[in-house]
């Protein structure tokens, strides 16, 4: 990047910052070397293969911040009192493996707020606050809600070992369908899995070595499988409703809608459902026009695991091809387990100044 644009961008990055800390938000920052050991998994999947680690003598494994989140709530957790809103800004650090044109290093200026006193109204700060960031950006929002999704696999009528191995897929979509297909009956257990779980003695005609697996672990692995084999599967009207749930990409009002019906059949979501109901009133206070607001049940499922409730993003033009320009979301059990426990409800949103600035270049 030249200077003329790095300095633009740091230029944008206070900009922001100043309109965050003007809300109330301290400003903090977050070390460069995060441990990777005790910090990387709670990313998933994604981040995992993305992160820049290395080894440090004394401390072992490290990882340059991947985000500024995980710290924060870390430090929260560590030091800070409720209620608290911080304000950041500085670079993440993410390998690329897809797409040359995108930085492995950029600026990033985010905004945490932990806050538990109303959910919704904190929800509906963060997005305002993006929102009026944006104003004049030619940007659209895009909002979803993952603690709806996590109520409605949580509420299948299945075993809990299914239900735990749906929610740890939630983040790949098209695992989790070929998951649900399988509990369901739909696609059959593989013929050499189907051949080994009817065996009486399989462990017999495994061979001896395999890998780092223990002969144990392959037993409790074995009987695992053929208590799931044993289980009855999710049903059609299950299976359906999630379809129809993940399938819902409307404007809120006519997403609520939708999911209250969905909600009669499937009333695991009602809580998370009326959660959703009183944000969009909420967001409705900030000035957001909630009746033009997109809403998609499956949006954020690729992003951080973190995400347990609200999410939303800000794309510019798809011709761009640029990832969005803003995104957060609510992580109340990341700070449960970051605080030992003691979880605080939170939510935040980062936004990227660089990317910004091909968005306006375009208008
Ligand atoms: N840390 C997230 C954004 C975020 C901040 N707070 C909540 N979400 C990211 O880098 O994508």
């Amino acid at each position: 990047m030249s200077k003329f644009h790095a300095q633009a961008n740091w230029d944008r990055a206070r900009r922001y910052q100043a309109t965050i800390a003007a809300k109330g938000a301290v400003i903090t920052d977050a070390d460069y070397l995060q441990s990777a050991e005790t910090l990387l998994d709670l990313y998933g999947e994604d981040i995992r293969a993305r992160a820049f680690t290395t080894q440090d003598p004394l401390r072992g494994e490290q990882m340059l911040r991947p985000d500024f989140t995980v710290p924060i709530v870390q430090q929260h957790m560590a030091f800070g009192a409720e209620p608290a809103r911080y304000t950041y800004m500085g670079k993440v650090f993410r390998k690329q493996e897809v797409d040359e044109a995108r930085p492995s290093e950029f600026v990033q200026v985010g905004f945490e707020v932990f806050d538990g006193s109303d959910v919704a109204a904190a929800d509906a700060e963060v997005f305002a606050t993006f929102a009026e960031i944006l104003a004049d950006v030619p940007v659209s929002p895009v909002t979803g809600d993952i603690g709806i999704l996590r109520a409605a696999v949580t509420g299948l009528k299945t075993t809990e070992h299914r239900r735990a191995a749906l929610l740890r897929h939630l983040w790949r979509p098209r695992r989790f369908k070929a998951l649900l297909d399988r509990f369901g009956g739909v696609t059959p257990v593989p013929a050499a899995r189907a051949a080994l779980l009817a065996d009486a003695d399989p462990l017999a005609k495994l061979p001896a070595v395999l890998g780092l697996r223990s002969e144990s672990e392959i037993a409790l692995r074995i009987e695992a499988l053929r208590d799931d084999a044993a289980a009855e599967p999710i049903s059609h009207m299950e299976r359906d409703l999630l379809d129809a749930l993940l399938k819902v990409r409307e404007t809120a009002p006519n997403a609520l809608a939708l999911l209250g019906d969905i909600a009669v059949d499937l009333p695991s979501i009602s809580t998370a459902v009326d959660g959703f109901s009183a944000r969009l009133d909420a967001l409705s206070k900030h000035g957001i026009n909630v009746e033009e607001l997109p809403f998609e049940a499956s949006y954020g499922r690729t992003s951080m695991e973190y995400y347990d409730g609200f999410v939303f993003g800000f794309s510019a033009a798809p011709n761009l091809n640029i990832p969005p320009v803003a995104t957060g979301g609510r992580y109340d059990a990341l700070t449960t387990v970051l605080g030992a426990g003691k979880g605080v409800p939170a939510v935040g949103g980062v936004i990227r100044p660089d990317l910004v600035a091909i968005a306006e270049a375009v208008q």
